[in-house]
């Protein structure tokens, strides 16, 4: 389990330790901030004689720089920084450079490093002009330069991960104690990131709402047959999906839904023989009603919105079991909220961001993570809200948002939420939890799409995601044994 706290979080996190004013976190976060470049260096070619460019703003996030780029030119790297604003650039980093034959200069030669720290968690908005300037003059001059962000790229808001553009895109990221929300909601942004020890209590963050599963237990506690289970035990998924014009959603989501758990799959719609054809494992009927008895319901996607989807959604939901809406089951819900109110079994929903805005009657907004809890708290349901990074919900657990950072968006590609429900759909079956059954199905979906589209990568179809689901288990049940 990660967790990723708020800026005020981290703050309270770093005044408990006493070591503020002193200025010993501010010296072991540059210690390690110093230590990632090196690294970096070392497997680079050497770090002798190599070039590292400092951008030093007015806040604590320059001071980090400036003694980090002591440390550097102490070990023989060639340091300069550009101060953003003289007046104000922090007096000790700034005299701890200068000792060790660091300079300051008013623009930058070519760069092997060019290292941000303009602003950190006390930034807010875009880069301004002066540091857009500088930063696109060192990019123009040293375009292979690596791009190294002090805590998080400045002009990314710390707690939404908003990219303000202009906004620094870095290769790699050093952050202090505990990786902030940035860190997963504009991952792309970060590049690859280091979270430097600075002493925080081990307990600091426990608070913090946002956090994600690891696939070790992801993989620990995905359901696989046991010794005395049989097709029924493990959970009987009924799926309302597809059309006879168009049923490609039934076929993506069943044989997502097959490969998931080892239940049963049902299917009820007016796709039942092409089903039928692809998934021959498949019990395929036209109806809900004569579906037989399932533990959870998937309905929604690609069913359309006409009057007969809508009757199907009506009798779905009037089941006493937990169902998934996705997709044009979705956008009917938007039209018939009163539908959700007699539930008492649960209500997991998996809208990509156009059909939250049709939910909610609003766009999802700049704060992700509380649009997403807000949702499921006036709705009642668990809500899943689709992207590169998927937040998850529930509508009783306001201290906790799930996310999935995927890692890749090699998913990015039609169809593939359709694959997404069939897993969800099925693991909500066995009788997981449906916060826990979302966040395990869109992990596995990630890795699956990760998998499916191979090294260095090609793009994929929903199919071939589907096809790797089998894989990316193994791999998420291997990665905890
Ligand atoms: N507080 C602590 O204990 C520690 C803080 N550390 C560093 O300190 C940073 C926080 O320092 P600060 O609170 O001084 O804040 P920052 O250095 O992140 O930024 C604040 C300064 O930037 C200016 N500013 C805000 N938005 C701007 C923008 N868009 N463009 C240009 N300037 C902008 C503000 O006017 C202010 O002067 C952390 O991100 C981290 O790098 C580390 O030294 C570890 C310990
Ligand atoms: N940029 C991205 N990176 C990774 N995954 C993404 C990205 N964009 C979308 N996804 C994932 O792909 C799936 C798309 O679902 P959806 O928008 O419902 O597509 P469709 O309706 O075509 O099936 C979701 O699981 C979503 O989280
Ligand atoms: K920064």
């Amino acid at each position: 389990m990660s967790r990723y706290p708020t800026v005020a979080q981290i703050r309270a996190a770093e005044a408990a330790t006493g070591l503020l004013a002193n200025g010993v976190l501010m010296g072991r976060a540059a210690h390690g901030l110093a230590s990632a470049i090196l690294n970096h260096l070392r497997d680079t070619g050497g770090v002798y004689g190599r070039r590292a460019g400092l951008v030093v703003g007015s806040g604590d996030n320059g001071g980090d720089a400036l003694y980090a780029g002591a440390l550097l030119a102490r070990r023989g790297v060639a340091v300069s920084a550009v101060l953003l604003d003289p007046a104000k650039a922090h007096p000790g980093g700034l005299a701890a450079l200068r000792r060790t034959g660091g300079r300051v200069v008013v623009e930058f030669g070519e760069l092997d490093v060019l290292v941000d720290g303009i602003v950190g968690i006390g930034g807010s908005g875009p880069l301004r002009p002066a540091a857009a300037a500088v930063l696109g003059a060192a990019r123009a001059l040293s375009p292979s330069a690596t791009v190294v962000a002090v805590d998080l790229p400045s002009g990314v808001d710390a707690d939404t991960g908003v990219v303000n553009e202009p906004a620094v895109r870095a290769d790699l990221t050093v952050t202090f104690g505990l990786p902030r929300r940035a860190h997963v909601l504009a991952a792309p942004q970060c590049g690859r990131l280091v979270v430097v020890d600075i002493g925080l209590d081990p307990g600091a963050g426990r608070d913090a709402v946002l956090q994600s599963l690891s696939d070790a237990q992801v993989g620990a506690a995905w359901p696989v047959p046991g010794p005395f289970d049989d097709k029924y035990r493990q959970g009987v998924v009924g799926i309302v999906a597809g059309s006879a014009v168009y049923p490609g959603a039934a076929l993506l989501c069943t044989g997502a839904a097959i490969a998931a758990t080892s239940g049963m799959t049902r299917y009820a719609g007016p796709a039942a023989a092409a089903v039928v054809d692809h998934h021959p494992e498949v019990v395929a009927v036209g109806e809900p009603e004569e579906a037989g008895r399932v533990q959870a319901w998937i309905v929604g996607p690609g069913f359309g919105t006409d009057v007969d989807a809508r009757a199907r959604l009506r009798t779905v939901l009037a089941a006493d079991v937990p169902v998934l809406v996705d997709a044009d089951g979705i956008t009917l819900l938007a039209q018939n909220p009163d539908l959700l109110a007699p539930r008492s079994a649960p209500t997991l929903l998996t809208p990509h961001a156009g059909e939250f805005a049709r939910l909610t009657g609003a766009e999802v907004g700049a704060d992700r993570v509380e649009a997403v809890r807000a949702c499921a708290a006036d709705l009642g349901a668990t809500v899943l809200l689709k992207g590169r990074a998927t937040l998850i919900a529930g509508p009783d657990d306001p201290d906790t948002v799930l996310v999935n950072e995927a890692g890749s968006s090699w998913a990015a590609t039609a169809g593939s939420g359709d694959a997404l429900s069939g897993i969800v759909g099925a693991l909500l079956a066995t009788g997981l939890p449906p916060a826990l059954a979302a966040a395990m199905g869109a992990r596995a979906h990630s890795v699956a799409a990760h998998i499916a589209a191979g090294r260095p990568g090609a793009p994929i179809g929903a199919s071939a995601l589907v096809a790797a689901i089998s894989d990316a288990i193994r791999v998420l049940r291997a990665s905890g044994a």
